[in-house]
């Protein structure tokens, strides 16, 4: 689905990555996992069209990226859901899906937003209230069903973990596998929290300082012990 080539970028004289490669492949969750600056965000920033990489190549069923803008990336049927849940707090929680569908550059479909309600009826409940009324696991569940709206088949999540409780955490994985499983959904999923991770994803990439130190499938990774201790601080 997605493949990266020796991918390498940064920022002026730090190398944030460096000659990445792997596949996250079709109908699966590949975990991209790492430390504190192993450059997890700089290599969504990157994929999704976000930052220039210095060399290397990106391609998307076959189909290089090569100077695809952020903005035309919805039409491709990616999306990025960037870290720190960027809902619109003065918007109603309709409004912000609302403009997930616009994403694309189509017209807006009321059964997009059907869909998304179906997935998370706790939106559809509160779907004329302000996205401010929203508890952090809901804000997460929010931009999630945004990045649907425009019915992508590569989700791009950084870090939806970030700050929320474990049983939200564990509710909102459930729900990626349910799409993945359902759906067909690829997903990318950036995180820092290892451990959960690992339990709902298929495969799993560790970086460290910019470069891949293990490809493996998630159960591998999250059984050997030495590459736990090393790299995923569990
Ligand atoms: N805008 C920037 N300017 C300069 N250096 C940057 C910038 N953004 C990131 N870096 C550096 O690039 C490296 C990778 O950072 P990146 O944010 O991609 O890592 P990360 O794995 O996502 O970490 P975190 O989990 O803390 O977000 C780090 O050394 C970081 O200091």
């Amino acid at each position: 689905m997605l493949t990266l080539d020796r991918l390498t970028a940064g920022y002026g004289p730090v190398t944030a990555l460096q000659d990445v490669s792997f596949t996250a492949g079709k109908g699966q969750i590949t975990a991209v996992l790492g430390a504190n600056g192993a450059g997890k965000t700089t290599l969504l920033r990157t994929v999704s069209g976000l930052h220039r990489p210095e060399s290397g190549t990106i391609a998307l069923d076959g189909q290089p990226l090569r100077k695809v803008t952020a903005e035309q990336m919805p039409a491709l049927g990616m999306v990025h859901v960037p870290e720190g849940r960027g809902v619109i707090t003065e918007l109603t929680i309709e409004e912000n899906l609302r403009l997930g569908g616009l994403a694309k550059g189509g017209k807006f479909r009321s059964e997009d937003l059907q869909r998304v309600f179906d997935l998370f009826p706790v939106l559809a409940d509160r779907r004329a209230g302000l996205a401010h009324t929203l508890s952090g696991g809901e804000r997460q569940m929010l931009v999630i069903g945004r990045a649907l709206m425009s019915e992508p088949r590569l989700l791009l999540l950084d870090e939806p973990s970030l700050g929320l409780a474990p049983r939200i955490v564990a509710q909102i994985f459930d729900l990626l596998r349910g799409l993945v499983d359902d759906q067909g959904l690829s997903v990318l999923l950036v995180e820092q929290n290892a451990r959960s991770a690992l339990s709902v994803a298929d495969h799993g990439i560790v970086l460290n300082l910019g470069r891949v130190v293990a490809d493996e499938a998630a159960s591998v990774l999250a059984a050997d012990d030495q590459l736990r201790h090393a790299y995923l601080g569990f």
